[in-house]
């Protein structure tokens, strides 16, 4: 199943890789392995998942996850997501997040993240977003600023909760 809404159609790339939706599927094709070279990302029990792709789908394509999908290992290569967020401000304006870009080590420096990057920030075009942010460590400034990324104002460290 993919998610309702799915706004973007699956992309053939033409070679290796082909750039889709997430799927319930991609669970067991290496994507919580794939989430862990970005973040601590423990293994999800399938309700876990399914759950979440469930509430995510709901958000319809205010909320798109695209994964790069090898075809020979039919395992995941690379995933990025994009929120859009509702404001009042900018006359009820629309931003866009790029969260959880992350290519497999053994995929780096062959245009996957670019070309995920890419889809991203037109997917947040197409929902009519004025700009498109994102978090990213001092090494990553120079992969974004490729996609005229500046850097801007100060992060804040996370206020932990929990
Ligand atoms: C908002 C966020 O999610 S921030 C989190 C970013 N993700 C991570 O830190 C996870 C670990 N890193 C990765 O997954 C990968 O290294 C990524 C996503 C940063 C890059 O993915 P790749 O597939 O290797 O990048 P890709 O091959 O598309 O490179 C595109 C261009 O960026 C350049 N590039 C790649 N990484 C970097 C970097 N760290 N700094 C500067 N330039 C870079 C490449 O050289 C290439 O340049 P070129 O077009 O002139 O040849």
């Amino acid at each position: 199943m993919e998610q309702p809404h799915a706004p973007v159609a699956a992309e053939a790339a033409g070679d290796a890789y082909t750039i889709r939706p997430l799927e319930l599927s991609d669970l067991s094709k290496g994507f919580c392995e794939l989430l862990a070279q970005l973040s601590p990302s423990p293994p999800l029990s399938e309700d876990a998942f399914h759950a979440r792709f469930a509430e995510l789908a709901a958000l319809g394509a205010d909320h798109l996850v695209l994964v790069a999908e090898e075809a020979a290992t039919v395992r995941l290569a690379a995933a990025g997501a994009v929120l859009v967020e509702r404001k009042f401000i900018r006359r009820c304006g629309l931003v866009g997040h790029l969260e959880d870009v992350v290519v497999d080590a053994a995929a780096r420096g062959r245009g996957l993240g670019e070309r995920l990057v890419r889809r991203l920030v037109e997917h947040a075009r197409g929902r009519g977003c004025y700009k498109v942010i994102l978090n990213c460590t001092t090494e990553m400034k120079g992969f974004y600023a490729k996609y005229r990324f500046e850097e801007k104002n100060v992060q804040m460290g996370p206020l932990l909760l929990i």
